[in-house]
């Protein structure tokens, strides 16, 4: 773990997504997770059941939230994940609309979808937020094929963090495609509230790795630190 004198001005939250075993869950919490995801959408190759997510919830302590991801889910759907996993927090990744995330009076996370390369200049990221004002967080992915966990990253460089309208309220979370590699520069860019990571610390899908979580959590940590 990166030391910081006298200690890190701020301390980036970590959302560790699409965990299926016991021991990744335990090694995420041990390595200092903030939130575990899983994900109740049937078509990803990391979705668990609702009863699975209550098996894996049930290792949480306090203080570690547990998030379940839905993609275009019923609404009966998203109560029947509640009913297993009551303590949780929403995250819609699909199209869902302000009004049917809000639906369920629970905090919310909503990923928006931002287009990859050139086209992430063309996308209304301040539109999108001032429309989920209900959104307990934004969590910026990038638009890839399928609706998320694709392992990419759209340009960080396309958008003004310093735009307080932007920024406003601490409820960004940066994702898509962040890695042991890249997540310190990308935190120092956008000054995010939170990470989310899925692919960048597996070692196959739905398979996390110790190391990589390990490495991508002191990873975190340095962007936190007063840089030299
Ligand atoms: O993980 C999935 O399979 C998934 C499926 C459908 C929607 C979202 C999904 N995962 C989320 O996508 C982002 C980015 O993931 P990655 O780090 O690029 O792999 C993250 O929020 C995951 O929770």
């Amino acid at each position: 773990m990166t030391a910081c004198a006298p200690f890190p001005l701020r301390r980036t939250r970590i959302k560790i997504c699409g965990l299926t075993r016991e021991a990744d869950v335990r090694h995420a919490v041990r390595a200092g997770a903030d939130a575990i995801g899983f994900v109740l959408y049937p078509a990803s190759p990391r979705a668990v059941t609702p009863m699975r997510a209550a098996e894996l919830a049930r290792l949480l302590p306090p203080f570690v939230t547990p998030v379940l991801l839905f993609v275009n889910a019923t609404p009966e759907d998203v109560q029947a994940g509640l009913r297993a996993v009551p303590q949780a927090l929403l995250q819609f990744h699909g199209d869902e609309s302000p009004a049917e995330c809000a639906a369920h009076g629970r905090p919310y996370i909503r990923a928006a979808r931002v287009p990859t390369g050139a086209g992430a200049a063309g996308f209304d990221l301040l539109e999108y937020v001032r429309q989920y004002a209900s959104a307990q967080a934004i969590l910026l992915d990038a638009h890839v094929q399928g609706y998320g966990g694709g392992g990419v990253s759209f340009d960080w460089k396309a958008f003004d963090w310093s735009d307080p309208l932007l920024n406003a309220g601490d409820r960004l979370v940066l994702s898509g495609g962040l890695t042991p590699e890249n997540v310190t520069d990308g935190v120092r860019l956008v000054r995010p509230w939170g990470v989310d990571v899925s692919s960048g610390v597996e070692q196959a899908k739905g398979l996390k790795d110790a190391g990589l979580i390990d490495r991508f959590i002191a990873a975190v940590r340095q962007a936190d630190c007063p840089q030299a």
